[in-house]
């Protein structure tokens, strides 16, 4: 596939510039759910990269990512497939990670510091910036911890092992085997694990870097070092005075690898690409039965008594050491952040689609219409009302040449930040109330809402 990528890159491009330049509108389906954000990194191609970069995000218009795909049609000449995903919370090439920190994550930090339990995903294909991203918010998590700006006096401690298949290692004592064992309450414990309290940001940074020269890595086609286990860091905060302990859970997951990316690999390579992608597929049953079942209860389908689904965390080491982000028993509240990281290139595009419909999957979305009255509102504005909002909500630069007077069909024409649109009303030939409505809500979407 790479050789008809590579013999196809000119032609790949003027596909590309025959695009329609205005990109396909996404309706959002809901906004995310309390406890689980959803977003997606994207790293730099390197400069090393023969491929052109196939993703393209639209951030600013509803974290969206158009991925086109070169294809190569049996009966003719290669056209693009397209396909398009939604997330959360998107990043582009160029965010750096303290961006990131600063608008995903530092929120979980004083929410552990006061008793919650925050957990951060990283996952992905081989080479996708996992390690490059957790490692850095290890670092940073670490600075806010220990700058002394959070209320209150905590103990911190820290533990970080590794998972490889239903093996666990402790990376804080030379990659000592340890074993995860069920406590009389349920919970997971790390048995033979070291526990090592932090004073400052330096021994923070110290055990991470120790660590990370314990995890077991080995080359793949896409990483020169790529990670052959889940890297798990435990951050436990301790309330001295009164109340339960925080937990943080900062989670490097190891890369998912197509069996052809270990073709050229012994037999020990793939039975633990096997190993590691079984355990990632459990997690992806379990985060994506968790949001399912928290789908359920928001709508309140758990009181009609409509089954929930199961969540089934005792399939891998990996999710049981997860349990308490999954397990519909625990009583203690929990958020999660997931970060799909994608690496652009036109070569990785197969794998970088499996990564953001997985992404698609795991988002606990909140119906629109229910939950958001602002939305709502927009859905039933008359005509002349929402001429009056686009009036006024166009923003810099504004709106040229006003609203255009409604044509014989009623479709009226404007321009908002330099687009034409034609809004079709309920008038127009062929359009009924609810499309007029849904036509509103994409407008409220792409131009203004986000
Ligand atoms: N945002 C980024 N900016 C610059 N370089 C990056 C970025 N993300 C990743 N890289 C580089 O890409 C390479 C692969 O990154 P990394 O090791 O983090 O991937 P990974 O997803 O953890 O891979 P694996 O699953 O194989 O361990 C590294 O050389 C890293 O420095």
């Amino acid at each position: 596939m790479e050789g008809f990528y590579l013999n196809n890159i000119s032609k790949y491009h003027s596909l590309l510039d025959a695009l329609d330049p205005v990109p396909k509108p996404r309706i959002p389906h809901g906004r995310p759910g309390p406890n689980m954000i959803v977003s997606a990194r994207i790293r730099p191609l390197s400069g090393s990269e023969e491929f052109p970069s196939a993703v393209f995000p639209r951030r600013d218009q509803g974290n969206v990512i158009d991925i086109h795909d070169l294809y190569n049609h049996p009966k003719g000449q290669p056209i693009l497939k397209s396909s398009d995903y939604q997330v959360d919370r998107l990043f582009n090439m160029n965010s750096t990670t303290k961006e990131i920190y600063e608008e995903l994550v530092v929120d979980l930090v004083p929410y552990a510091w006061n008793g919650g339990v925050g957990t951060l995903f990283a996952y992905g294909q081989t080479g996708s910036g996992k390690t490059f991203t957790v490692s850095k918010v290890e670092e940073f998590v670490g600075e806010t911890l220990m700058n002394g700006n959070l209320d209150g006096k905590r103990e911190v401690y820290i533990t970080i092992i590794d998972l490889a298949g239903n093996a666990a290692f402790d990376l804080l004592n030379e990659r000592e085997p340890i074993s995860l064992r069920e406590d009389a309450s349920g919970a997971t414990q790390m048995v033979g694990a070291q526990e090592n309290q932090v004073f400052s940001v330096d021994d923070m940074r110290t055990m991470v870097e120790r660590a990370t020269s314990f995890r077991r890595t080995a080359p793949t086609l896409k990483n020169p070092a790529s990670s052959r286990s889940h890297a798990i860091c435990r951050i436990r905060i301790k309330n001295t005075v009164n109340g339960s302990d925080g937990m943080l859970y900062l989670v490097d997951l190891a890369g998912s690898e197509a069996a052809r990316d270990v073709a050229v690999h012994g037999a020990d390579r793939m039975r633990e690409t096997k190993q590691i992608n079984i355990s990632l597929s459990a997690l992806k049953d379990c985060i994506r039965a968790k949001a399912q079942s928290d789908n359920a209860a928001t709508l309140g389908k758990e009181k009609l008594g409509q089954k929930v689904p199961h969540i089934p965390f005792r399939q891998s080491a990996l999710t049981r050491v997860l349990k308490h982000v999954f397990d519909p028993a625990s009583t203690r509240e929990c958020r999660t952040i997931v970060i799909a990281c994608v690496n652009p290139s036109l070569a990785d595009v197969g794998p970088t689609k499996n990564t953001l419909r997985f992404a698609e999957l795991l988002r606990v979305s909140i119906p629109v219409k229910e939950e958001d009255t602002e939305r709502k509102t927009a859905m039933h504005w008359t005509n002349a009302q929402l001429k009056e909002w686009i009036k006024e909500n166009s923003g810099n630069p504004p709106i040229l040449g006003n609203v255009v007077a409604p044509r014989e069909s009623g479709a009226q024409h404007f321009k908002l930040s330099g687009q034409e649109i034609e809004y079709r009303c309920q008038k127009c030939p062929g359009v009924n109330r609810g499309q007029a409505q849904a036509f509103r809500a994409k407008l409220w979407h792409m131009y203004i809402s986000p």
